[in-house]
């Protein structure tokens, strides 16, 4: 284990101490003093640098680790390391692949209460809410594995007896790019189909959530993956850069916002390297006068305060029947209002702080614009100090609940990537589907209606990849999970993953004479 408690100092720990210590794990006392490179089956310092980045302890502002973003050379051993074990890796049968994912699925969910305590230090989500990440995580593992011993091509006969056969085959290294709103679970969604396909692995995790990673790649050693099958970099877009650009890597997954996707995307082209973009968006929810008024409520804080509201597949333009517009916007006030901001590691809180300061000022002017284009604000919106002095300098804000919308408005249209939602109102089905089409983005929407037949042709108007019907923001890794238009394309969970990981080879056997035209 890599974590020390305040200047204790403790050293590696055993596994055997491990609940003990996550029991006395609080907020303002961990650093991180181990390497946070991981190639050939340990941890390493990078053999070059491309600068230093620190990691922080949202809750407190605290910095938790300092380390060397890694240069081209370490990008270019992680890969070399990486093919080296696909070698091995890919001549496994799927069956073997199959155990050894399941007994990784089993360390994390053993491991569940301490990767999410991590978690929680480093992105300042609520431990309530990081084990949940957690648990999609080991879920994707077992999923996986268990597609691994039963991935086939098909034989297809052909005339004389003459046949041909398709075989499902590895890409070779694939790299994954995250994102720093779920560290561990975007890793373990790019990884767990990568590796169930026969494939190896470099993974960048973003510069401000480096650490959680790390317990990913040495719980994959523990269960028995060749050394150098998962390695991880750290760094930002200098290390992303030599990631995509490198032509021993056989595909590119990544995580995080349209402008860095789009550049992935051509630095991709240039070596013709498939790639999956799981990008941002503005999400539209829609509820009719008809919803279940409570679940609907619910469904609305879903769609909206998980994570501080930096999710990708927010439903962030919360689209009210005006018959229920005050009673659904009082509710909902009622229950953001009780939301519990604090300390994250809390067993009661439920919103921990925003990622870093700068962010915080972002999303705060995002309520100021918001409020100078007409909206008007029907709770929080503006900092939240918690009373405990640890926590002072920590990025904390209440949720924030806007109404009189419209539109064109900023807030509207961007994707604001914090605790703010905008309520708008409509009269008509035709009207509100116009509208919540109106954007580029097209990751997510839901719908909260009674009536079944109006939620299914609602779902098949909208133009977004994840539709949920009278839920919102669960994540079952058996279903796939991406977007439409600007929001990206490739998907992650579900069986058609396996398609976006592997290729597929033809075999024409002739059983006859060759038939020449020569
Ligand atoms: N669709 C999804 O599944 C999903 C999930 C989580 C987050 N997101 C999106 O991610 C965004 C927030 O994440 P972010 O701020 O980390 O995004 P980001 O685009 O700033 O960074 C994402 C990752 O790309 C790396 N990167 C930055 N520039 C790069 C470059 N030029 N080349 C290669 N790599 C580079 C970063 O270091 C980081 O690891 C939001 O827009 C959110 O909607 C999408
Ligand atoms: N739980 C899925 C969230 C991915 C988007 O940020």
């Amino acid at each position: 284990m890599f974590l020390r408690a305040g200047t204790a100092g403790l050293s590696p720990l055993r596994h055997t101490l491990r609940p003990v210590l996550v029991a006395a794990m609080s907020t303002g006392t961990f650093i991180v003093s181990q390497p946070l490179n991981y190639r050939s089956g340990a941890r390493l310092d990078p053999v070059d640098a491309s600068g230093t980045e620190k990691a922080l302890e949202p809750a407190t502002g605290r910095v938790i680790a300092t380390f060397t973003c890694s240069g081209e050379e370490e990008v270019n051993l992680a890969i070399q390391d990486a093919k080296a074990a696909f070698k091995i890796w890919s001549q496994k049968s799927g069956m073997e692949r199959c155990r050894i994912l399941l007994e990784a699925a089993r360390i994390i969910r053993d491991r569940k209460d301490e990767i999410a305590t991590v978690e929680t230090i480093n992105n300042g989500k609520s431990i309530f809410e990081a084990r949940w990440d957690i648990d999609t995580s080991w879920q994707c593992l077992e999923y996986y594995a268990g597609l691994a011993g039963s991935m086939a091509g098909e034989h297809i006969q052909l005339p004389g007896g003459s046949f041909g056969y398709t075989r499902r085959e590895p890409l070779g290294v694939c790299v994954g790019i995250g994102a720093w709103n779920y560290p561990f679970q975007i890793a373990c969604w790019k990884s767990a189909p990568a590796l169930a396909c026969g494939n190896a692995m470099v993974f960048k995790p973003s510069t401000f959530t480096p650490v959680s990673t790390l317990l990913l790649a040495e719980i994959y050693t523990e269960a028995g993956v060749p050394p150098g099958l998962f390695n991880v970099v750290q760094g930002g877009a200098a290390t992303g850069q030599f990631l995509c650009q490198h032509r021993d890597v056989a595909k590119v997954s990544f995580t995080g916002s349209v402008p860095t996707g789009s550049k992935i995307m051509e630095m991709s082209a240039k070596g013709i390297k498939p790639v999956t973009l799981e990008l941002g968006g503005k999400s539209p929810l829609i509820i009719f006068s008809d919803c279940d008024m409570k679940n609907a409520v619910k469904g609305a804080l879903m769609a909206n305060f998980l994570t501080q509201g930096e999710v990708c597949c927010n439903g962030t333009r919360v689209f009210v029947q005006k018959e229920i517009l005050d009673q659904f916007s009082e509710e909902v006030v009622k229950q953001t209002q009780r939301i519990k901001i604090g300390d994250p590691l809390l067993e009661d809180t439920r919103m921990g702080p925003l990622i870093n300061r700068p962010h915080l000022e972002r999303v705060l002017g995002f309520v100021k614009v918001a409020k100078e284009q007409g909206a008007k604000v029907l709770c929080g919106g503006d900092l939240y100090v918690p009373e405990d002095p640890k926590l002072k300098d920590g990025y904390y804000m209440r949720p924030c609940v806007l109404t009189n919308c419209r539109d064109d408005m900023t807030c509207v249209k961007e994707e604001i990537f914090g605790p703010v939602m905008s309520i708008l109102s409509f009269d008509t089905e035709a009207e509100v589907l116009e509208r919540a089409n109106d954007t580029t983005f097209g990751l997510a929407a839901g719908v909260f209606t009674r009536d079944i037949q109006r939620a299914h042709r609602v779902v098949a108007a909208l133009q977004a990849g994840m539709c949920f019907i009278n839920n919102y923001n669960v994540s079952p890794v058996e279903l796939p999970f991406g977007g439409y238009k600007k929001s990206g394309f490739g998907r992650e969970n579900g069986r058609v993953t396996i398609e976006y990981y592997s290729q597929l080879k033809t075999v024409c056997v002739e059983m006859g004479d060759v038939e020449s035209a020569f």
